[in-house]
């Protein structure tokens, strides 16, 4: 039921159109009716008395009848195809809408290719049956309902027993088709898994290739296509008996209503010419049940495919969109008493995590592996929710609102660098198209990216390729460094910015980022510990907890925990110049 009112619902700002595409196959349905009643007519009166003048009107009569049905009938197919791209245009952009505005926690527990499964096969799915079979059906069913009254209007028996054949093929069939839904539910899950497996392996050929992994992958591919082939034959079988069910009735429908029509024209209760209209509206009468069995299985699949549609209209939010905009910010930041733990983990990953910054400071983040630095900035960002715990911008409540607005005034860089497969120019506008050129240019220069676009024949305009792969680690990072400058962040936060890249490339980097820092609000956190030397302060986040606190030289005078870290640095980095 819910199904059918969340579909009525998208489709009811077309209600015009609607309404005239049913007016359209009304009219359509009306000339139906008239070749059976004329070939009634030739039997009765036209052949019995020798009417040859009147062939002529007769032939026009079926001729014209089936042009305009067909006129009609194709209006109301274009119309109600055009509102079926509509709304199925409609509903993909709610859903793809939604999972933008989801929580973080869906994507990290939701495989990439079941949420690209739903937006583009299934989605097709549902076009299938609104572009093909709904119209037609359509046209069908007002052509049966039409057919049915000129029966009843002809001879009431015959129509009843049609009727009641109809009601009987109704109950197995319906039978079927929840079976069939429900083996085509299951079909589609398994077709999301095989596309999720097919995304995954191909992305990272580059790990299978290194692993020699590659027969590994193909076999479980043939597991993953073996089981839904089987089971695909199981829900064709099931498919194939529907559709010879409809035939079974379609076939003895004419053989009841010769029985009954030819007992009552023995009785003389109808002429022979009555007869004959009868069985011509037989196929007419049956062709929304040969449509059914038919098209089986597209609406089998369609009705599931349109309920994994419809579960992401029902996505949890991240935030409230009315909740109010924070203005421009400063870039005081209070974090108290932090405690958060993962979408279903026991384990606390923060644990009373405490820090304050003022606008214009810059804090340095370190400390072991898995300690929680990047979900700190997870949550500072809003991304996730503390369970218990503040964060203060200026004083002010993130979560109280539109998180939105805080995230356009920060510029993050981290390890990880998402380019899109398009220009240089688009990938670093992509923070702030309307940016200008000198600007464009002056983030580039600060990002340390000057000489290396200059050296590119297309220059701004070279394409970067899948995910940036074009370019190297170290013209990444700077070109995800400009995009962020571009932006004028108030808040700057660097995770791991560098920790990819050779000695080198990182020294480049880390001296573009270095220059950027001075009077603005900063959080770096880094792997390195000569990267932070010069931060205001420097927290050690050590499983979940600030084990230190303090500035470079406080933290190296406290000798814990910073100063054997630094130590074990520091001598590496001896070795490696003494090498
Ligand atoms: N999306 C996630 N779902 C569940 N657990 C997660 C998720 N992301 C991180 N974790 C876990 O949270 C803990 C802290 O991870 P986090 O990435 O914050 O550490 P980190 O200090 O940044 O580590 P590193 O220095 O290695 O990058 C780790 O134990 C990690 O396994």
């Amino acid at each position: 039921m819910k199904l059918l009112s969340v579909t009525l619902k998208h489709f009811k700002p077309y209600w015009r159109g609607l309404l005239l595409a049913f007016g359209c196959s009304l009219i359509g349905g009306a000339f139906t009716v008239i070749p059976p009643i004329l070939a009634g007519k030739l039997v009765d009166e036209i052949l019995p008395n020798k009417m040859t003048d009147m062939m002529g009107w007769l032939v026009a009569g079926v001729f014209f009848a089936f042009l305009f049905k067909i006129v009609f009938e194709s209006l109301q197919e274009f119309i109600q195809v055009q509102i079926g791209l509509d709304v199925i245009t409609d509903m993909q952009l709610r859903a793809f809408g939604r999972l933008h505005k989801t929580p973080m926690s869906f994507f990290t527990t939701t495989p990439r290719g079941d949420m690209l499964y739903r937006l583009t096969h299934d989605v097709e799915a549902v076009q299938n049956l609104n572009n093909t079979v709904i119209p037609r059906f359509i046209q069908q069913v007002v052509s049966a309902v039409a057919a049915f009254i000129a029966v009843f209007a002809l001879y009431w028996p015959v129509a009843i027993v049609m009727f009641a054949v109809f009601a009987i093929y109704l109950y197995p069939s319906f039978k079927l088709g929840r079976t069939m839904r429900k083996m085509s539910a299951v079909q589609r899950d398994m077709s999301a898994d095989i596309y999720h497996h097919l995304q995954e392996s191909i992305e990272s050929t580059r790990l299978v290739r290194t692993f020699q992994t590659q027969n590994r992958e193909v076999q479980t591919q043939d597991k993953k296509l073996t089981a839904w082939k089987n089971f695909s034959i199981r829900a064709a079988l099931i498919g194939k008996v529907n559709w010879r069910l409809g035939n079974l009735f379609n076939i003895a429908t004419p053989g009841v209503v010769m029985v009954v029509g030819g007992l009552a024209v023995w009785n003389h209760s109808i002429s022979v010419g009555t007869l004959v209209a009868c069985l011509g509206f037989i196929p007419t009468m049956f062709f929304p049940i040969r449509s059914l069995a038919e098209n089986a299985l597209v609406i089998q699949q369609a009705i599931p495919a349109l309920q994994r549609i419809y579960e992401y209209f029902d996505l949890p939010v991240e935030h409230e969109e009315n909740l109010p905009k924070m203005g421009d910010i400063r870039g005081d930041i209070k974090v108290d008493d932090l405690w958060f733990r993962y979408p279903d983990k026991e384990e606390y990953v923060l644990k009373g995590v405490s820090l304050t910054m003022e606008a214009g400071q810059h804090i340095g983040i370190v400390g072991t592996s898995g300690g929680g630095k990047s979900t700190l900035i997870q949550l500072l960002l809003g991304l996730y929710e503390p369970e218990k715990g503040r964060i203060e911008i200026d004083q002010q409540n993130l979560f109280a609102y539109n998180r939105n607005s805080f995230r356009q005034q920060v510029g993050v860089v981290s390890q990880e660098t998402f380019l899109l497969n398009n220009t240089l120019r688009m990938n670093l506008l992509y923070g702030r198209k309307n940016a200008t050129q000198n600007e464009l240019e002056r983030a580039c220069e600060a990002a340390g990216l000057t000489d290396f676009i200059a050296a590119l024949p297309e220059g701004y305009e070279t394409i970067v390729g899948e995910r940036g792969l074009k370019l190297s680690g170290g013209q990444r990072q700077r070109v995800a460094l400009a995009r962020a400058i571009l932006r004028h962040p108030a808040l700057l936060i660097f995770d791991e910015a560098t920790s990819s890249l050779d000695g080198e490339t990182e020294e480049r980097v880390q001296s573009a980022l270095e220059s950027l820092i001075p009077g603005r609000t900063t959080i770096t956190i880094a792997h390195r510990l000569v990267t932070v030397r010069d931060a205001d302060k420097i927290l050690l986040l050590d499983k979940g907890v600030v084990a230190e606190e303090g500035t470079h030289d406080e933290l190296l005078s406290l000798k814990g925990q910073y100063y054997q870290l630094y130590m074990a640095q520091y001598s590496e980095l001896e070795k490696e110049r003494a090498i």
